[in-house]
């Protein structure tokens, strides 16, 4: 997952390859409640890991439920419709699919059995509504308290006493505002159906029906089977009992899908996007997202647990679609409206109000910062092709799914434009897919020469280690630290009994080596060399064999091979003027060499090795000469780079100046 501030994705041009998505958001949760309430273990396979189901997770721990992980497997022993904790207090983040269902399973075993519990959530988890579950809770007899705003979580439910419940008259429901208020009332109620049929009624029209698919499939995987009369009349039989399946599979998150299907439609150009998790046999109706984009031009085959997308019409095709079936999915067709041949509206989506931001209004925002003509209204929008792309800063109000559709926008090289766009908070796409961005960038190509780098140079002990990690950790990018590509290639050479002084022999070598990074371990030939890697002896070894151009010449591509989407901060002597000159930011770091003998001084102490600093210092002016008077590429700063004398500077300063730089170098007006 990208835990920065902001994530910057370089113009992008082209996607190919296999993603396999991550389960189900809705699923899980269902899937999770039930094995809850069921009596016996469940075995859940491939359950999502995200922030929506870690609050479940740690829900149903605190209900008492056991929870044991064997790989990807997760059995859960469930409570067999009894509670054992009476109270508790329960955090749901910002999941509906937690804090619906759980308030009414609980308002009924609390009212029942004696209990109570208090359900809150994050601050726009408070404003998203919650009234119209309350309503139908209390016509129950469930004792419902508000801790807040009336309608709105923070809750309490149950208040102690146990109270008879009135099951025996239809309980009604308004379903126009959120689907999930009937979903908690159909996996709650058959918690009360010993002594009859338990009916539910929804008052007005029913909006995302698809939901409560997937809801009465779950409930009859578990045993229950539900009459449904039309969206209005739900029927629990009598003695309905949750009996687990035993074990149960968790398909991919077909709402997750759209941004894949989007992007091959988009950029499946000359080989297909092929998803891997959900296919056309799902059981969500995102699934139906598929129709749409093929509406809009994309082909797209499939079948069970896979489905492959490429791009058909260009432009898309500009498409009036009603979104009610599919809420989440719909957003993404917001973004891919920009690459189509005239307008998209998308319409009967007023739920996009209450969701995890007013999604409406989050869009219609977004889209124009990226110069797109909108039109909102209640529960539309409307979107106009984009053809003169702004860079744009884009704001995720904490909504997952603003992150991933416009991450889509990065696409623009394809129509008309060359600008990268920042996503900001990207790490708030953990509500359903922490490794949304991870996956995109497996799949796509940037428009060439477009990925940014950052290149810092310096003499020896000047820190530009630690600052290119510090920069790298921050703004999301890849880092290369060009120094142990030498240091590695002077230990494969002396390993494979080369000398270093022969040029062409170490080049050889160097260009063969079989070399793999992962963060501060690197392994040569499979054996791991970080600790030789970073002895002083190897250091100097280093400087030996650098001297040599083919070796120069045998890592060169090597070290561009680093500058990946989304960015690379790559240190070393020569970054900025050899192997990077196009770098976007160069900053040339220096410290006296009084200084750097004094740092590492201390850190050799640190690490209980001795030393001396007066040979320390005279080690350090001796590799100063070497490297800046070596015929090939000799260490001095790039005519453009910035010079960071950081003799009397922290670690953060130093950072912060170079972000500032690079701020300064971004095409993005907005500032946070
Ligand atoms: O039941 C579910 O799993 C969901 C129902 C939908 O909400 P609404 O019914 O509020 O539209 C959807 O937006 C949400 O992401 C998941
Ligand atoms: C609306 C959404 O979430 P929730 O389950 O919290 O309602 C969503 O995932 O888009």
């Amino acid at each position: 997952m990208f835990d920065t501030a902001f994530l910057d994705l370089p113009p992008l041009v082209s996607a190919r390859g296999t993603v396999r998505l991550p389960g189900s958001k809705s699923i899980s949760n269902r899937v999770l409640l039930l094995a809850g309430l069921a009596e016996g273990s469940t075995a859940v396979h491939d359950l999502l890991d995200s922030d929506d189901t870690r609050v479940m997770l740690a829900a149903l721990e605190q209900l008492g439920c056991t929870l044991q992980r064997d790989g990807a497997v997760l059995h859960v022993t469930g409570l067999g419709g009894h509670l054992q904790a009476r109270q508790a207090q329960l955090f749901l983040g910002n999941a509906g699919t937690a804090m619906r269902p759980l308030t009414a399973a609980l308002a009924v075993l609390a009212a029942t059995q004696g209990g109570a519990f208090e359900l809150s959530g994050v601050p726009r988890m408070h404003e998203r509504p919650i009234g119209d579950l309350v309503d139908a809770l209390r016509a129950l007899g469930c004792p419902v308290a508000d801790l807040g705003q009336p309608g709105y979580p923070p809750l309490r439910v149950g208040d102690g006493a146990v109270h008879a419940l009135h099951t025996a008259r239809p309980i009604p429901v308004r379903g126009d505002v959120s689907s999930q208020f009937l979903t908690a009332l159909l996996l709650a109620l058959p918690l009360v159906s010993a002594d009859g049929p338990v009916v539910i009624e929804v008052v007005g029209e029913l909006i995302s029906k698809p939901y409560i698919e997937i809801t009465l499939n779950l409930l009859a995987r578990f045993g229950i089977t539900v009459q449904r009369e039309g969206w209005q009349r739900f029927t629990i039989p009598q003695g309905s009992a949750y009996r687990s399946p035993g074990s149960i599979h968790v398909e991919g998150d077909a709402s997750s899908a759209s941004y894949f299907i989007a992007l091959g439609a988009i950029a499946g150009t000359d080989a297909p996007v092929r998803i891997e998790g959900v296919g056309l046999d799902a059981i969500q109706g995102d699934i139906r997202f598929v129709e749409a984009a093929q509406a809009m031009g994309a082909q797209v085959s499939g079948g069970p647990g896979w489905l492959e997308v490429r791009r058909g019409a260009w432009p898309l095709k500009g498409i009036t679609l009603d979104c009610n079936h599919i809420p989440d999915a719909a957003m993404t067709l917001a973004v891919m409206a920009l690459y189509a041949d005239g307008p998209t509206r998308l319409t009967n989506i007023a739920s996009w109000r209450v969701k995890e931001t007013d999604r409406i209004a989050a869009m219609a925002t977004e889209l124009r910062q990226l110069g797109a003509t909108v039109t909102e209204g209640p529960d539309f929008i409307e979107v106009q092709p984009l053809h003169a792309w702004r860079a744009a800063h884009i704001h995720t109000y904490d909504d997952h799914r603003m992150a991933m559709c416009l991450s889509l926008a990065a696409f623009n090289p394809l129509a008309g434009g060359s600008v990268p766009v920042r996503i900001a908070d990207p790490k708030c796409v953990a509500k359903t897919f922490p490794d949304y961005f991870e996956a995109l960038f497996s799949l796509v190509e940037p428009l060439p020469g477009a990925v940014p780098v950052i290149a810092v140079d310096g003499p020896t002990a000047s820190g530009k280690g630690t600052l290119a990690a510090e920069l790298a950790e921050r703004l999301g990018y890849h880092l290369l630290d060009s120094g142990a590509l030498y240091r590695a290639a002077a230990l494969a050479a002396r390993a494979a009994g080369v000398a270093l002084d022969d040029g062409a022999g170490v080049a050889q070598v160097a260009a063969a080596m079989a070399l793999r990074f992962q963060g501060q371990q690197v392994w040569l030939d499979g054996r791991d060399i970080s600790d030789e890697l970073r002895l002083e002896t190897t250091g100097a070894l280093a400087s030996q064999v650098s001297v040599h151009p083919a070796v120069r010449q045998a890592l060169h591509d090597v070290q561009l091979s680093f500058a990946r989407v989304p960015g690379l901060v790559a240190d070393g002597r020569d970054m900025g003027t050899v192997v990077f000159p196009g770098a976007a930011l160069k900053v040339f770091l220096t410290a006296s060499a009084d200084q750097r003998a004094e740092r590492r001084y201390k850190q050799l102490i640190s690490k209980g090795i001795s030393a001396n600093i007066d040979s320390l210092r005279a080690d350090i002016r001796a590799r100063d000469e070497r490297d800046m008077n070596r015929s090939a590429a000799p260490l001095k700063p790039a005519e453009d780079a910035v010079l960071l004398d950081n003799s009397q500077l922290g670690i953060e300063e130093s950072v912060q100046r170079c972000l500032g730089w690079w701020h300064e170098r971004r095409p993005f007006g907005r500032l946070a």
